[in-house]
């Protein structure tokens, strides 16, 4: 009884590869779209805290881009830093996995949790793609033979399914403390910040497997004015070819991508957007350290 009177408050981390549905996880449990998602890998560059506050504790989720093996670049390297570095210092971490699925990926994120010696508790995603739920057994007596998390959750991110059981689990785990942000406080990212990501997140969802990670988004202009926003969006290429098809035929994908995310940051800032963007080459900036920190990669928090 003593421990579901008193109030929690931590960070978890939530870690995994590319791909297993950490984001779609987190805009789940939050309630409200924090996180781009994608079929694609690598989606997420960002740290992202979102903010789950319950009358038993306040939950700062840490969303991290998935830990991932392949490629040296720069922004690789970039990527993967950004999960370490959350792991280093957590209260605790979200391991999420994919039903029946193990890679070697998945080992080496796994990987990154042990050597940070943090607690863990595990999510086990996508089982309702899992018909008979018995099959899962195993896989959860596998996966607690890898670590010893204190929990093993299977869920739905997209179902919402067993959502309960793993904030009771997190909460479990997490130390006591008094709430860090106002009840009513999803998040500590910026406006500016969201609006960036919505546009990139068309770019990853539109176009070819490679370019979407070949290009960043700059938000050059971000006014308020009136109840209207206008903002002006930079996308940053690296070649004359790439820029051609983000502009697509007679501008007609660029226009497509930009009233898509308009209307995404829209509902995000709840009020008219008025959005112009504008697509420039800058040669190699995803393999050059000093281009990354230009364009706000520098620290973990990224473009603001
Ligand atoms: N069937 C099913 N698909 C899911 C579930 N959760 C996520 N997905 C899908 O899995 C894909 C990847 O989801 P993301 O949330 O972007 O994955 P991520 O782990 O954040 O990926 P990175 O940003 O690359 O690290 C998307 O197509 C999601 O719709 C789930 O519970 N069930």
């Amino acid at each position: 009884m003593t421990e579901a009177l008193s109030h929690r408050c931590g960070t978890v981390a939530i870690i995994g590869r590319p791909n297993v549905g950490k984001s779609t996880l987190l805009n789940r449990l939050i309630g409200q779209k924090l996180a781009i998602t994608s079929h694609k890998a690598q989606t997420t560059r960002h740290s992202i805290l979102g903010i789950k506050t319950r009358p038993e504790g306040q939950i700062l989720f840490v969303d991290t881009p998935g830990i991932h093996q392949r490629g040296a670049n720069a922004l690789n390297r970039y990527l993967n830093r950004a999960a370490r570095t959350a792991l280093g210092d957590t209260d605790l971490a979200l391991f999420v996995v994919e039903a029946r699925r193990w890679t070697d990926e998945d080992a080496g994120a796994l990987r990154a949790i042990v050597e940070a010696k943090v607690p863990a508790v595990a999510a086990i995603n996508k089982i309702d793609r899992v018909a008979n739920k018995e099959v899962l057994l195993p896989e959860l007596q596998a996966l607690s033979a890898r670590y010893a998390f204190l929990d093993l959750i299977p869920v739905s991110a997209t179902r919402g399914d067993q959502m309960e059981p793993l904030e009771q689990a997190l909460l479990r785990a997490l130390p006591e403390g008094a709430p860090v942000f106002p009840e009513d406080q999803i998040t500590d990212r910026s406006e500016r910040f969201f609006a960036a990501e919505l546009l990139r997140e068309q770019l990853v969802q539109r176009y070819g497997e490679e370019l979407p990670y070949r290009t960043t988004v700059q938000i050059e202009r971000f006014e308020e004015l009136d109840g209207r926003y206008r903002i002006h969006a930079l996308i940053w290429v690296e070649r004359a070819s790439q820029k051609g098809i983000i502009i697509g035929r007679q501008g007609e994908a660029l226009k497509a991508a930009a009233t898509q995310a308009r209307l995404e940051m829209q509902k995000v800032l709840g009020c008219p957007v008025h959005l112009e963007v504008w697509v420039k080459v800058k040669s190699s900036w995803s393999s050059d350290e000093a281009a990354l920190g230009q364009l706000g990669y520098g620290d973990d928090h990224g473009v603001r």
